[in-house]
């Protein structure tokens, strides 16, 4: 996320249209000004030729005449002009006459005509006219000032209209756009971008983003979807990997009976059932006589297919659900028996002794192979742990091997 802080388009460009405008206007107004001074540049200098063509007849006339009322009198109609702030008509004979502000008297004048005598070249004067700073510098004021204002509420009305399109078409859809974007999560992707703009007959920018915010949008919940088809194939394809660990870690690979790790564990908890609901439960240790001869007899690889026969052919036996059977080690078995009194298990102990030696497994080299085995059968007492009751139940099969083999030896 960037740190800078936020400005919107629309408003960087509302500014700088109105600087633009402005710097526009001061730049004609600064131009219109220039004009206007020329202009009244022109006018003071056409009434200039005005008061030569016209007044200085008359004040020829007049000091011909030596008509000093009468100089006078033209000498005033002239200062009254609004250009001219002041008239001094400096006669041949000394005389001087005046006309106007006479706090311009000692300015410069700005123009000296020379005064002949009427139908000749006789100099009877110069008259001095003064200009009338107000005239040029109030109409100037007054005009520029009209210019300014009218400027000012074209670039105001101008500006006030581009900031209204701008908002209406570039800041309310934009910001639409960048909230809408800002706060989308994963959840609502399926919730539609809505600008809610005026229909128009084209196309523009704006419609091209509002399209690809809702192609982005479908394409994310496209993927999204596919993501979470493919966690939950993953996840039931980890889940059956985890059954079939869960599965290998608690069989023997060769024969399919719980191995000694699951005995370990789940013979504390029959135990513990056995010891709370005061339920009967026997254990029998199965050990396969001879098997060291049997597979110098026969190899190894049919003493394995000796060992999973007999261990299937076992387990077929026994109740389905309730008892279980563990490999404890090589040729040796713990049968688990639950709800089982001693007297019920010896008997099951008896009839696999005697169901064994009939137990056929076909040789691959021909005809079949028989085994026998040896049995020590015992029952919980009550207080007693796993270690205590397997290993009574190792010293009977022991005790069944000492006494001859193919034989169940009991003990309560
Ligand atoms: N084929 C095969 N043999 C095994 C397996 N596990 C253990 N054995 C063999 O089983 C034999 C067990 O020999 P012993 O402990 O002497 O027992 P036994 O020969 O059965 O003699 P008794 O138990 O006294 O009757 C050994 O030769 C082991 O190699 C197995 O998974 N497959």
């Amino acid at each position: 996320m960037s740190t800078r802080p936020f400005r919107s388009i629309a408003s960087v460009l509302i500014q700088r249209t109105i600087v633009l405008a402005v710097l526009c206007m001061v730049v004609v107004f600064l131009v219109q000004s220039w004009l206007l001074r020329s202009e009244h540049q022109t006018q003071f200098e056409a009434v200039m030729s005005d008061v030569a063509n016209t007044s200085v007849p008359l004040l020829a006339a007049a000091l011909w005449d030596i008509e000093t009322q009468a100089v006078q009198a033209q000498l005033q109609f002239i200062a009254k002009k609004p250009a001219i702030g002041f008239a001094r008509l400096q006669a041949a004979g000394g005389q001087v006459f005046e006309a106007g502000n006479s706090e311009l008297a000692q300015q410069e004048a700005i123009r000296s005509i020379t005064i002949y005598a009427p139908h000749g070249t006789q100099a009877l004067g110069v008259l001095h006219l003064s200009g009338n700073p107000q005239y040029l510098w109030q109409g100037l004021q007054a005009e520029a000032l009209r210019i300014l204002l009218g400027y000012s509420a074209l670039t105001a009305s101008i500006c006030a209209l581009i900031a209204f399109m701008l908002k209406q078409l570039l800041q309310k859809p934009l910001s639409t756009v960048a909230g809408f974007a800002s706060e989308l999560t994963p959840h609502q992707l399926t919730t539609p971008l809505r600008l809610n703009r005026a229909p128009q007959p084209h196309s523009d920018e704006i419609d091209l983003l509002e399209q690809g915010v809702v192609k982005l949008q479908t394409a994310l919940h496209e993927h999204i979807h596919n993501l979470d088809d493919l966690v939950d194939e993953r996840t039931a394809q980890l889940e059956k990997l985890l059954e079939e660990i869960r599965h290998l870690s608690v069989t023997d690979g060769l024969t399919g009976c719980y191995n000694r790790r699951a005995l370990q564990d789940k013979l504390p908890e029959e135990i513990e059932r056995a010891q709370r609901y005061h339920r009967p439960l026997a254990v029998v240790f199965m050990d396969i006589d001879h098997f060291k001869q049997f597979n110098d007899q026969h190899g190894h690889q049919l003493g394995d297919e000796v060992l999973r026969s007999a261990a299937k052919h076992v387990a077929s036996t026994l109740r389905q659900g309730v008892d279980w059977i563990a490999r404890y080690g090589g040729e040796e078995f713990v049968l688990v028996l639950p709800e089982t009194p001693l007297e019920a298990a010896i008997a099951i102990a008896h009839r696999l002794c005697d169901a064994l030696p009939q137990h056929a497994v076909p040789n691959p080299r021909g005809g079949s192979v028989y085994i026998s085995a040896s049995f020590g059968v015992t029952a919980y007492r009550p207080g007693e742990d796993a270690l205590a009751l397997l290993s009574r139940a190792d010293t009977l099969v022991y005790q069944a091997k000492s006494a001859g083999r193919q034989q169940v030896v009991a003990g309560a």
